[in-house]
């Protein structure tokens, strides 16, 4: 199957987004919005001084009575000719016509002297009711992810729980008896790159903290932790090819799975498959090299997780290369990259088998079969 072809698949067999779920704000950062967010309250939800210094009522010279601080109650109103010293954030009085800065005023005994730069206008330095939303306004579709930003925003109008669909769940099985947990390698044995790197990156992609789980190369082991699972999608690691150890491809058989992408004419990562499980649920096969599982997880892997999630992805992010990107005579190459004024340009220790060049790069860029040329435009993937 072609990249594209593979990533569409994986988005389209995703599109059953999980159900909605009332959370508190601060549980919802990294969700998605199930529901538009709607305003509780108009914004401001009263007229505020947008500055330190007095609320006015009528041109000067005022006479000054009092002072509103933020955070009181309605202040009183205030007749033509008067002002009261007010802070930024303040109610404004009924009444009150503008605001003049601290810095823009004097007093004398008697009366406060506009002395700025230019004569007050009607409405200066006021942040009018309703001037950012009105009450029951949508400010954000259903489908946004929740950042800090939106976490805010949704304070800043009410807003005590958020609407966001449920996390998919993901269970991570890393296969692979050379894999060691801990501690430096040799004498045949591999660290294991992936129980690390995965895991921060399905839960920043909207996942469920994974389970992860380490599996021996024995085929039934591999099929009872398939047949078992109960989590949204199942992802491994390794096992994908036709190594004399790659259980994969019979265990899926034996389980039930269907094949949705069985390879991808992509470099690395061309034997990374995706497969309907029984019930609805998917499995997301990575190769095992850890640069090839990084070339899955965008492929396959992250637009099935938005899908499942509701989530709204954006336009793809473009640059021109910076010099050229060579390229695969038939596959798409994603091809780690770092950004320079000019462009991206490709970063070493690219191989497959490699996380030295990744670890250095900001993002994928995806090289079309035959190469880029320099000043080509290419989309770039986030890496994590
Ligand atoms: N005859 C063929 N052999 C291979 C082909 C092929 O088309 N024909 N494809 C190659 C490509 S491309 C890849 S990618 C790998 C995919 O292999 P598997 O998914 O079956 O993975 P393994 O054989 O288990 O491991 C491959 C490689 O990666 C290392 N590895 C595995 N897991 C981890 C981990 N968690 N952390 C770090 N490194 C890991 C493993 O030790 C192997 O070196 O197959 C090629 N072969
Ligand atoms: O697809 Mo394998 O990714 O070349 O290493």
């Amino acid at each position: 199957m072609s990249w594209p072809g593979a990533r569409e698949t994986a988005r389209r067999a995703g599109l059953r987004p999980l159900p909605g779920v009332p959370v508190p704000l601060a549980e919802a950062l990294g969700r998605t919005l199930a529901e538009p967010l709607g305003a509780l309250t108009d914004l401001p939800a009263f007229d505020t001084s947008a500055m330190d210094g007095w609320a006015v009522a009528g041109p000067g010279p005022w006479r000054v009575a009092g002072r509103v601080l933020a955070g009181r109650a309605e202040p009183a109103p205030l007749a033509d000719g008067t002002a009261v010293e007010i802070a930024t954030g303040a109610q404004l009085p009924p009444g009150a016509t503008a605001v003049l800065r601290r810095e823009h005023g004097w007093t004398d005994a008697a009366l406060l002297h506009d002395r700025g730069p230019r004569p007050l206008t009607t409405g200066q330095d006021v942040r009018p009711r309703g001037q950012e939303c009105r009450l029951g306004e949508e400010l954000l579709p259903a489908g946004t992810p929740v950042g800090p930003a939106v976490l805010g925003l949704a304070a800043a109008c009410g807003h005590d729980r958020l609407p966001v669909r449920r996390r998919p769940e993901v269970r991570l099985l890393v296969l692979g008896d050379e894999l060691l947990t801990s501690g430096v390698p040799g004498s045949g044995l591999v660290r294991d790159a992936l129980g690390p790197l995965l895991p921060p990156w399905l839960r920043a992609a909207g996942a469920g903290t994974p389970e992860v789980g380490y599996v021996r190369d024995d085929f039934g082991l591999l099929r009872d932790a398939l047949r078992h699972s109960t989590a949204d999608l199942v992802v491994t690691t390794g096992g994908t090819a036709a190594g004399p150890v790659d259980f994969l491809h019979r265990a899926l058989a034996e389980a039930g799975a269907r094949l949705l992408v069985d390879g991808v004419a992509v470099r690395p990562g061309h034997p990374m498959l995706l497969a309907e499980l029984p019930g609805g649920r998917h499995l997301v096969g990575l190769p095992g090299n850890p640069l090839a599982a990084v070339a899955g997880m965008v492929t396959l892997v992250l637009p099935l997780l938005h899908a499942r999630s509701g989530r709204t992805v954006g336009p793809p992010a473009l640059a021109p290369a910076a010099a050229p990107l060579a390229g695969h005579r038939t596959d798409t190459r994603l091809q780690p990259v770092r950004r320079t004024a000019e462009g991206v340009l490709p970063l070493a220790f690219d191989g497959p088998a490699m996380l030295r060049g990744l670890a250095r790069a900001e993002a994928l860029a995806v090289v079309p079969p035959g190469g880029a040329a320099a000043g080509e435009t290419v989309e770039l993937l986030e890496v994590p």
